[in-house]
C-alpha cells in the first residue's frame, strides 16, 4: 500500500502524520517500528494518525504511537502539529478545534502568529492516575535506581511523568537516570522522566527522557508535568517559561481543578509517500 504522510515537528520532537479522515489506514505495531526507524524507515519520535472522531461533538480523533510502537494517551507538540496539520489540508477551517484523544479530549486554539495554544487538561497528582505503587499520597517520593535514591513528582497529564529537580543538567546524568527511571518497577506502564532545572520561579530548563523513544529535543507533556510539579511544590509561579533543547514553550496553570495552558509552534518539513 502506498502511504501519504506529512513529516513535522515541535521544537525538534518529530512526528510521521498521517491523514486516516479521506480515506482509513491502519497499523500494526511492526509497521510503526519499521516506519519509526531512521535507517530504514521514514524515522520520528511519534506518529500521529488523524481519524473522523467517534464523539460528533468532536471535530477529530487523532491516535498517538511512540517509534515503540505504544499508543500513548497524550501528546503536546503532536497536537500543535496537528492543529497546523488540518488546516493545511483544509480537513477543516476552524481556528478552534476540538479533538478526541486516547486521555480525552482536548481543544486547540490556532493563532495569529501561527503558534498553536492547547488546553491540555487537567493534571492529577495521584499516584493511581499514573499509575505509580505509592503506600500513600507525599509531596516528594523517593525510588531507588541503581543503588541511588531518586526524589520524584509523580504528574499525570493524561500520561505519567516523574519531575525530578536538578541543580545542573548534564548527557551524563540524563542517560544514567533516564532509562532506569523509565521503565522502573513502581511505574507499571513506565513513564517519561523530567529533569528540571529551575532558573528562577517563572523559567526552568527542561530535558525529558521520553517513555517508548528516549531523550527527545521536546515533550509538551513534559513541560506541562514539570510546571504543574513545580507550581505544587512551591518552586514556581502560575506562567512559567520552559526551555527545552529544542527551543520554549510556555506553560500556564492556575491551580487544582484548572486546565494547563501550553502556547507554541509547529513545524512542516515535508510531504512524502511510502510502500507500507
Ligand atoms: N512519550 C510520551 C508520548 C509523547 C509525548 C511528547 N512527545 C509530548 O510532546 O508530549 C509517552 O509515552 O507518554
Amino acid at each position: 500500500m502506498l502511504l501519504k504522510f506529512t513529516k513535522m515537528h515541535g521544537l525538534g520532537n518529530d512526528f510521521v502524520v498521517v491523514d486516516a479522515v479521506s480515506r482509513k489506514v491502519y497499523f500494526n505495531k511492526a509497521q510503526i517500528e519499521r516506519l519509526g526507524d531512521r535507517n530504514r524507515g521514514i524515522g520520528f519520535d511519534q506518529l500521529l494518525v488523524v481519524e473522523p472522531p467517534s464523539n460528533p461533538d468532536m471535530d477529530f480523533r487523532y491516535r498517538i504511537y511512540n517509534c515503540d510502537g505504544s499508543e500513548v494517551e497524550h501528546c503536546g507538540n503532536g497536537a500543535r502539529c496537528f492543529a497546523k496539520f488540518v488546516l493545511d489540508r483544509e480537513l477543516t477551517h476552524k481556528r478552534q478545534i476540538n479533538v478526541e484523544t486516547k486521555r480525552g479530549q482536548i481543544q486547540l486554539n490556532v493563532l495569529d502568529n501561527g503558534q498553536v495554544e492547547v488546553d491540555m487538561g487537567e493534571p492529577s497528582f495521584l499516584p493511581a492516575d499514573l499509575p505509580f505503587t505509592a503506600d500513600a499520597m507525599q509531596d516528594l517520593y523517593q525510588i531507588q535506581a541503581n543503588g541511588e535514591t531518586v526524589e520524584l513528582t509523580p504528574v499525570s497529564v493524561g500520561n505519567p511523568h516523574a519531575v525530578i529537580r536538578v541543580d545542573a543538567l548534564s548527557d551524563e546524568l540524563v542517560n544514567r537516570i533516564g532509562p532506569v527511571v523509565e521503565d522502573h518497577e513502581a511505574f507499571p506502564n513506565n513513564v517519561n522522566v523530567g529533569f528540571m532545572q529551575v532558573v528562577s520561579p517563572t523559567e526552568v530548563n527542561l530535558r525529558v527522557y521520553e517513555r517508548g523513544v528516549g531523550e527527545t529535543q521536546a515533550c509538551g507533556t513534559g513541560a506541562c508535568a514539570a510546571v504543574v510539579a513545580g507550581i505544587k511544590q512551591g518552586w514556581l509561579d502560575k506562567e512559567v517559561l520552559v526551555h527545552l533543547p529544542g527551543g520554549d514553550l510556555r506553560i500556564a496553570w492556575q491551580g487544582p481543578t484548572s486546565p494547563i495552558i501550553m502556547t507554541g509552534a509547529a513545524e512542516k518539513v515535508f510531504e512524502g509517500q511510502i510502500y507500507l
